[in-house]
């Protein structure tokens, strides 16, 4: 079976971070493991409470993953801080880690900021670089490209922008902003827009965390980069259509629509 590992934050009300990693690459067929780097307290109506781990705690959880099962592939969400991030920089080149995929989360929808702003500068240099392909929304790819994101003109400026400067392939998602669900990848002889319906569902708390840990369970199951994304966004564009409806704000979405269809199908021993 293939094995994928997410270093992302708990997120208590089960929608984003952790959770979401789990649901989306179980759902996917791929074996999930895990380094938590944050606790959360939040539910669908915001974020009251981060309680980080140590980075040494942190080192500690990746060496038992990768000392075991070496992960077909890894995807990265919240880190809070300069110093979680080093240590995930360090042991990701130690153990040569593959098929990184990178969300740069630093604002949850509901407004919580999830990283310092000193961090930033600090994912920029060490961790951006290590990754396969960076997932950012459109604030993400604005502060990373340094320029204002008003239009699909804008968007591919930045992509192109990011990807000279930092090496690594970039899905920039144009979901919440802009009024249709078009991502686009731009990376090493590749620029492609994926086309997505967007879906009017208010319910989409975890959309990022689920969109690349999709595309890493992906690409553990040997896809190449943009057949991941758009099997992923295949994946999104379902788990938001069955239209759960739960909690008092921005709800989760249903991962359960993917058991025994096309996403499961395909495990590989
Ligand atoms: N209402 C929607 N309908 C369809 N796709 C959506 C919708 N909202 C977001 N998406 C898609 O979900 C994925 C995650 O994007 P986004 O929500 O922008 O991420 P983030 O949570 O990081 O802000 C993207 O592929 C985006 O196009
Ligand atoms: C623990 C944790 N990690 C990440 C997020 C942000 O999730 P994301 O899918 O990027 O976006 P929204 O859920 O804010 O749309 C989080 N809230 N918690």
């Amino acid at each position: 079976m293939r094995t994928a590992l997410s270093i992302a934050g708990s997120d208590s009300s089960g929608g984003a971070g952790i959770q979401a990693d789990i649901k989306t690459m179980t759902a996917n067929g791929v074996f999930a493991m895990t380094a938590v780097t944050a606790l959360t307290a939040q539910n669908t109506t915001g974020v009251s409470g981060i309680m980080e781990v140590t980075p040494a705690f942190l080192a500690e959880q990746l060496d038992r993953v990768f000392e075991d099962i070496f992960p077909d592939a890894v995807k990265i969400g919240m880190v809070s801080s300069a110093a979680l991030i080093e240590a995930i920089a360090d042991k990701l080149t130690e153990y040569k880690a593959k098929n990184i995929v990178l969300d740069p989360v630093m604002v949850a929808t509901s407004g919580a900021r999830l990283i310092s702003e000193e961090a930033i500068d600090t994912l920029k240099k060490r961790l951006i670089p290590l990754a396969e392909v960076i997932t950012p929304n459109i604030p993400e790819a604005e502060v990373l490209a340094g320029t204002e994101i008003r239009s699909a003109d804008d968007m591919e400026k930045a992509a192109e922008q990011i990807f000279a400067e930092y090496g690594c392939a970039v899905l920039l998602k144009g979901g919440h902003q802009l009024n249709d669900a078009n991502d686009l990848l731009v990376g090493r002889g590749v620029k492609k827009w994926f086309e997505g319906k967007r879906i009017d569902n208010p319910n989409t708390h975890g959309t990022g965390c689920t969109l690349s840990s999709a595309i890493a369970s992906n690409l553990a199951k040997g896809y190449a980069l943009d057949e991941a994304v758009e099997r992923a966004k295949r994946y999104i564009s379902g788990a938001l259509a069955a239209m759960l409806d739960l909690g008092h704000g921005s709800g989760p979405m249903d991962h359960a629509f993917a058991i025994d269809n096309e996403f499961t199908a395909e495990r590989k021993n």
